[in-house]
């Protein structure tokens, strides 16, 4: 796995008759990358996602190489990798977060349930409800507790009565692990929270609309280990129901709470694997150089 160069430097060679062998590690950039070609296991039995052949553009920039991969019922995968590598641009394309980028053009196949996410006649804001979305920072809406949360199910018209919009708000708060908290001040502004209430604060209102799945785009990376615990041991419990795509800088939080972990490298997805077996055994060069900490 570990590749490493036998060189004999020339000075060594000039100035040393029995030079000691200078043993260079092969730069990581050096390692061959095939596009299209993903070690380990990037397809499922049950997928939720089919994605096949996809590249992404920012103009003539290439994010995306020809990344093809699955992603399985109730499946907590991660993306991890260098920053830049196009985590978070892959992980936009689940949900089309990246229409809002004109200079963004993606190509390629990607299904949800085997129907076409691009497709023109697609209505982006049913898809955004079916995929919903975690952003790195909390970004609560300037209202109170429960209007944040009941925000989605209204422009959705899921409640029909007050007290429906009651139970809605108050199940979503309880699967974020947030209901005891806050169950006496609903309607205080969301702003004045803790950090860490205000991300699980977004998490229940991503899952107020009854997604299917949730992305988490670095989730904890502006939270304290406390905050950061809960929000792991949230995703647990959402794992039984949900299908989680998290990108994540912290090898050790992907290896908690992830079963695949994914490892992209400068737009190409090099290797997928069972998460233990990706931290333990990776079978490609470049992985085993990103999780033993040679380059990121
Ligand atoms: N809006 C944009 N316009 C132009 N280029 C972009 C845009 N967003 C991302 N890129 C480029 O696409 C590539 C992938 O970026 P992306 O943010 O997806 O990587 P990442 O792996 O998520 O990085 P990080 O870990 O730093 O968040 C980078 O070269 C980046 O500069």
């Amino acid at each position: 796995m570990n590749t490493l160069n036998s060189n004999i430097t020339s000075e060594a060679t000039q100035q040393d008759e029995n030079p000691v062998p200078v043993q260079e590690e092969t730069k990581p950039t050096d390692a061959v990358i095939e596009e299209g070609k993903t070690v380990g296991k990037p397809y499922a039995d049950d997928a939720k996602f089919k994605l096949r052949d996809v590249e992404v553009f920012y103009g003539d920039s290439r994010a995306i190489k020809n990344i093809s991969l699955d992603i399985g019922r109730n499946e907590v995968i991660a993306f991890i990798g260098p920053s830049g590598c196009g985590k978070s641009t892959f992980l936009r394309c689940l949900n089309r977060m990246n229409d809002s980028i004109d200079i963004c053009r993606v190509k390629g196949s990607l299904k949800l349930d085997d129907q076409d996410i691009y497709d023109s006649k697609r209505d982006v804001v049913e898809l955004r409800a079916r995929v919903g979305m975690v952003f790195q920072k909390p970004n609560p809406f300037p209202k109170s507790i429960y209007d944040n949360v009941a925000y989605g199910p209204r422009i959705h018209g899921l409640a029909n009565r007050k007290s429906d919009l009651d139970d809605i708000v108050e199940n979503s708060l309880r699967k974020a692990g947030l209901w005891d908290e806050v169950k006496d001040r609903l309607d205080a502004t969301a702003t004045g929270m803790s950090g860490g209430q205000q991300q699980r604060l977004c998490i229940a209102r991503a899952i107020a609309v009854s997604p299917e799945v949730v992305l988490m785009d670095e989730p904890c990376s502006a939270l304290d280990p406390i905050a950061t615990a809960k929000v792991e041991e949230l995703i647990a419990e959402l794992s039984e129901s949900y299908t989680i795509v998290i990108v994540t800088h912290s090898m050790q939080q992907a290896a908690r709470v992830s079963h695949r972990t994914a490892y992209f490298h400068l737009g190409h997805l090099v290797e997928v694997n069972e998460t233990n077996k990706v931290f333990t055994s990776p079978q490609h060069e470049l992985t085993e150089s990103y999780i033993t900490g040679r380059f990121g």
